[in-house]
């Protein structure tokens, strides 16, 4: 296929990407946003990350054009796009709770953009089955939405997003709603759909280990300020201040290096009631390190690994882990 049904082309024929100056945004004396500039890579999978009450939805929704910015502009695809309304600019959106057209079949959900702008009935049919098949919802082309599981919606309002082929596409929390499996899943799916159609894509989400598994790059938001821009791999371990470096999830300090659960690797030496953990990282920089009390904290998989101790180091006895692979393995 030359011609994706959803790639965004942008005028040049080139992904495009979303520029933001100084945007402010107060309500009442409240200040939501705190002039804040940021640059979405063109074509890429950029997670917008922050906890609740951060800014989140109020940029999203501003660079959809839901919402207006008291100072500072917004760009997409190269064209000033502050104050247009939302069908002026070019974006696709989905948003937690995805209204979809009750009394429409899917397929006439997804056609529905292409409608309202009078492309040519075949045209349309053509466009409809592209998306379907893109989202692997051919064969529910003719169910109601509520007839479909909440991930199948969430498919289907993407599909609806990619149908007018967007410049952008905004994702506002879009698989929130859902259970923790088939999150992962349309996860893991999105990921793979966006590197098919590599459409400028920025999602929102509070969800570190989303962000970290899926995105390309991480915007960090709190207080309606951006705390840093990187890759997964560049926040995890160059955080750029105390904040992003906690909110990116369980870390410990040991031989200088930060260590989170991913590092860790855990084997069970079940006739000692023992364990044995290697820190990839730390090994790399010559080091060992052994564990010898686990003790789950009970509410969650995380189970905390005390009294780690880093032979010839002297490390201070007590540092905590927080394991994951290890309840995996455990339970095995
Ligand atoms: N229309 C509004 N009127 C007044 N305050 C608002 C309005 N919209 C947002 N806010 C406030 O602005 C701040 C940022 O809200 P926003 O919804 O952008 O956060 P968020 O990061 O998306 O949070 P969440 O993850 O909980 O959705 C919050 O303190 C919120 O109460």
């Amino acid at each position: 296929m030359s011609q994706h049904p959803g790639r965004s082309g942008g005028r040049s024929g080139e992904p495009s990407g979303i520029v933001v100056r100084g945007v402010h945004r107060k309500f009442g004396d409240f200040v939501a946003l705190d002039d804040v500039d940021l640059e979405v890579k063109p074509g890429g999978l950029t997670a917008l990350l922050g906890p609740s009450g951060g800014g989140k939805s109020t940029l999203l929704r501003i660079i959809a054009g839901l919402d207006y910015p008291d100072r500072g502009t917004v760009e997409i695809a190269g064209q000033d796009a502050t104050f247009l309304p939302p069908q002026r600019r070019s974006v696709g959106f989905v948003f937690q709770h995805y209204a979809a057209f009750k009394h429409l079949t899917t397929a006439r959900n997804v056609a529905f953009g292409l409608e309202i702008r009078k492309r040519p009935k075949n045209e349309v049919a053509e466009k409809v089955q592209e998306l379907l098949e893109l989202v692997h919802l051919e064969q529910f082309a003719d169910r109601l939405p509520s007839q479909l599981s909440g991930g199948q919606r969430q498919r289907m309002a993407l599909a609806r997003a990619l149908a007018v082929e967007p410049e952008v596409l905004l994702l506002d929390e879009p698989f929130g709603a859902l259970d923790a499996k088939v999150r992962k899943e349309l996860r893991d799916w999105l990921r793979r759909l966006h590197d098919e159609v590599h459409v400028t894509t920025l999602f929102v989400t509070h969800d570190q280990e989303e962000a970290l598994e899926v995105a390309d790059e991480i915007v960090v938001i709190n207080e309606g300020r951006i705390e840093q821009v990187g890759s997964p791999g560049d926040l995890y371990d160059r955080p750029a201040n105390d904040f992003v470096m906690s909110f990116l999830g369980p870390v410990t300090r040991l031989a200088g290096e930060l260590v989170r659960p991913h590092d860790v690797e855990v084997l069970l030496d079940e006739r000692a009631g023992a364990v044995e953990v290697t820190v990839t990282k730390l090994l790399r920089v010559g080091y060992e390190v052994r564990a010898e009390t686990l003790a789950a904290d009970g509410s969650t998989p995380w189970v905390q690994l005390n009294r780690v101790q880093v032979d010839e180091l002297g490390l201070q006895v007590g540092a905590v882990v927080w394991l994951r692979a290890l309840v995996v393995r455990a339970a095995a």
